[in-house]
Parts: structure tokens; sequence; C-alpha cells
């Protein structure tokens, strides 16, 4: 049993492309007694002070992206730091794949103007120096752009009804470098992939397998 407060959780990022179903798995796993779950607080980006910094985002990238992506960089580090009284902290999310996915993506397809990129990478180079976002374990949940696509659009978020299929295939790559073929940025932590094109259905099986990598890889933890 974890005694309070001294010793950090098993923390758990789960990863994927928009629609790549991390929003249910996390509610999967929010069941369970001995998880918190911390959904990406997609509320505080569409509501800010009266302002939608992600609407603002997506219709002027280019002017909106450095407001938008900073903000998310601040409250995804809010949840890295916000201590749980659970064993396992699993975060939709993380601060690691806003800055090698989606900053990245904004950059590199000059959507977002260099000198925004430079202050965003120099604030995510000194959060990683200066603060604890350390991980034990990445879910990926694996999936195709199409699969997404079709996906997004039939959920029918305001924001991103124009997200064309190309910026998924984009963001797609950028999560493929990172977490699978392993070539690009940092791997903060073990990936653990999952595919997830598959129908809800046909994931049950999956979420139990998924729950006994977990309890091993906490219990080797505990023997380290
Ligand atoms: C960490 C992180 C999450 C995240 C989400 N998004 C977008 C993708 C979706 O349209 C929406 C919710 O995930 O926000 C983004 O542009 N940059 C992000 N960075």
């Amino acid at each position: 049993k974890m005694s309070k407060g001294n010793s950090k959780p098993f923390t758990i990022f789960v990863e994927g492309n928009i629609g790549s179903g991390k929003t249910t798995f996390l509610k999967h796993f929010a069941a369970l007694d001995n998880v918190v779950t911390l959904a990406e607080p997609v509320d505080r980006w569409r509501e800010v002070r009266g302002e939608n910094f992600l609407d603002l985002m997506y219709s002027d990238p280019s002017r909106w992206g450095i407001t938008f992506q900073t903000y998310v960089q601040l409250t995804m580090l809010d949840l890295h730091t916000k201590p749980v009284e659970r064993p396992i902290k699993m975060m939709e999310r993380s601060i690691h794949s806003a800055r090698y996915c989606f900053v990245e993506n904004l950059h590199s397809s000059g959507l977002m103007p260099n000198p925004d990129f430079i202050a965003l990478d120099e604030w995510f180079n000194w959060i990683l120096k200066n603060h604890d976002v350390a991980g034990n374990l990445i879910i990926y949940l694996r999936t195709t752009p199409e699969v997404v696509h079709k996906r997004m659009l039939s959920r029918a978020r305001t924001e991103e009804s124009c997200v064309p299929l190309d910026y998924l295939q984009k963001l797609h790559q950028f999560h493929e470098d990172w977490l699978y073929h392993r070539k690009s940025f940092n791997c903060p932590a073990p990936v653990l992939v999952i595919d997830a094109d598959k129908d809800l259905e046909m994931m049950a099986a999956d979420f139990l397998t998924c729950e006994a990598k977990i309890s091993d890889a906490v219990a080797n933890l505990g023997k380290q």
C-alpha cells in the first residue's frame, strides 16, 4: 500500500492521435480503485476567461498556435505535478506529446512562426530541467489516420469540423516516429502499443491485457 504523499505514483501517459479512443480508454481504467485518471483538460482550453483558445488555434494557427500551445503546456504541467492519493496516476497525453507531436507538427508544416516555436521550446526545456514530468509507462493507442479522421468527424467537435485528413496524417507520423519507430525525440518511458483501430467492442480483451501488464509493471517497480 502506498504511504501517503511521500513517494511518486506509478505514472502512465495514454498517447495517440485525435480520435484514437483515449477518453474511452481512460474511462475503463477510472473504474479501478487503485487508479486516478486525469483527462486532457480540453474544456479548460475551450473556455479561458471568455476565450476559446482551441477554436482560435484551428481558425488561425500561425496567429494563435503559440497562445494555445503555451496554455496547453501550462495545464499539462499542472496535471503532471498534481499529487494523487492512489498508487497509479494515468494521464491523457502529456507535456511530451504536446511538444514532440503537436508543436512539432505546427512548426514543421510552417503553421507556427520560428520565433514562437523557439520561445515554446525554451519553456519546454526549462520545465524538463526544473520539474518532475517523468512517467513510468506510455500506452500508445496506435491508429490509422483514415480511421481516426472518420471518428473525429462523427464525434463532431465544432472546433475540429475543418481538420483535414492531411493534418491527422502528419500527427500520426510524429506519433509513429516518436513512439513506434523510436527515431525522433527522447521517449520518456517504455511504450506499450495497442491497436486502437478496432471498434470499442473488440477492445475489451486489450483492456484486460493492459491491466495485467500495468500491474506487472507496478509490481516490478516495487522490486527495483
Ligand atoms: C498535449 C496536447 C494535447 C493537445 C490537443 N490538441 C488538440 C487536438 C484536438 O483537436 C483537441 C483535443 O485533444 O486539442 C492540440 O492541438 N495540441 C495538444 N497538445
